[in-house]
């Protein structure tokens, strides 16, 4: 079996030995421009449309868990690949307690008001501040999949009222679920701390824009682990200045890197970090790849396959 393998930023010859050792069968080799030999499998992160156009590969496997930029090269370049080669996406392995680390972490911070206190220190001030109650501190999970429910489950421990909202509901104990567009003004009425698991598609782009802001609790605060695009940018700087939101966790932009431009870096209310929440761990990666591609050639079960028409 051909495994070819491209990323733009990874150290390619240590994927190309860990995948040896996880697949002693294959031949494992990285993909370079010109390079037209036959392969069964592709791995793939931003991939040149040459690589993949005109192969007849078993499968495709990209290296995160996002899929909206190889779909959006896809609708450009719609023979890049067949609907007949499956598209497959990491599921989890690995990210999944990055994102509980990053929301449990953030979520305290706004809780126990650090960041008022953050100011108040700029300003050599020693004062003491209310303090907050659970039952105020409402969590809504925009996107309850796989990394949603996650970070649901960690932020369960802490006791807080949670709510997702999904397309298709869910049941799981102890948290509210909110399910398609006609529950979305349900769900986000009341709602404190809006944290945002959603994929790229169609449907979710411009999601969090000035109408949905609105209906949040006053207050609110907007932690996006997703992508930038979710976020109307100028309807989330009008909502810190009106007061609405109090804070904003940023981890995602709609161009990145963040031009220097942006009135985002200077706004004493947004914090921010380089789209560091959850990234792909090679081990983990890489025994799930390998364990699909030998579930795949014994014609077994697998999962990870993306909806290409859904859109993740
Ligand atoms: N910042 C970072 O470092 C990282 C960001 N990400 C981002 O996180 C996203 C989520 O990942 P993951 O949890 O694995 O994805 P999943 O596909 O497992 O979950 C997606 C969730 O979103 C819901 N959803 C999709 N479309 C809609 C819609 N139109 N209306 C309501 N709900 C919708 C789905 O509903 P249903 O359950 O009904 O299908 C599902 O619950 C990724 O797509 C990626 O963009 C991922 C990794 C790292
Ligand atoms: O943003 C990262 C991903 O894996 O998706």
């Amino acid at each position: 079996m051909d495994i070819i393998f491209y990323h733009p930023s990874f150290d390619t010859q240590f994927w190309l030995d860990k995948l040896s050792q996880a697949l002693p069968d294959a031949r494992v080799r990285e993909w370079k421009p010109g390079d037209n030999e036959p392969a069964d499998y592709a791995l793939v992160w931003h991939p040149p449309v040459d690589m993949l156009q005109g192969r007849s590969l078993k499968a495709v496997f990209a290296l995160g868990a996002g899929v909206d930029s190889i779909l959006s090269q896809l609708n450009a370049h719609p023979d890049m690949l067949p609907e007949s080669i499956p598209l497959f996406r990491l599921e989890d392995t690995g990210m999944a307690l990055q994102m509980q680390e990053y929301a449990v972490s953030q979520v305290l911070h706004w809780f126990r008001r650090f960041d008022d206190y953050h100011a108040q220190k700029q300003q050599a001030r020693w004062q003491e501040l209310d303090e907050y109650q659970r039952e105020d501190f409402t969590i809504g999970i925009l996107g309850a999949g796989v990394l949603g429910s996650k970070v649901a489950e960690s932020l369960q421990a802490w006791g807080f009222p949670l709510r997702c909202w999904s397309r298709s509901r869910k049941s799981w104990p102890g948290v509210q679920s909110f399910a398609g567009e006609n529950e979305l003004g349900n769900f986000l009425q009341g709602t404190r701390v809006l944290i945002n698991l959603l994929p790229n598609t169609s449907e979710t782009r411009g999601i969090i824009n000035v109408s949905l802001l609105n209906q949040l609790a006053d207050n609110a605060y907007l932690l996006n682990l997703a992508r930038g695009v979710h976020v109307v940018e100028d309807d989330l700087l009008q909502a810190l200045e009106s007061g609405k939101l109090k804070g904003a966790m940023l981890d995602v932009f709609s161009k990145e890197p963040l031009p220097a431009s942006s009135p985002l870096w200077a706004h004493p209310r947004v914090a921010m970090t380089p789209h560091i929440a959850a990234v792909t761990r090679p081990n983990e990666a890489i025994d799930y790849i390998a364990r699909t591609i030998t579930k795949l050639e014994q014609g077994e079960p697998v999962t990870g396959q993306v909806d290409r028409t859904r859109g993740y």
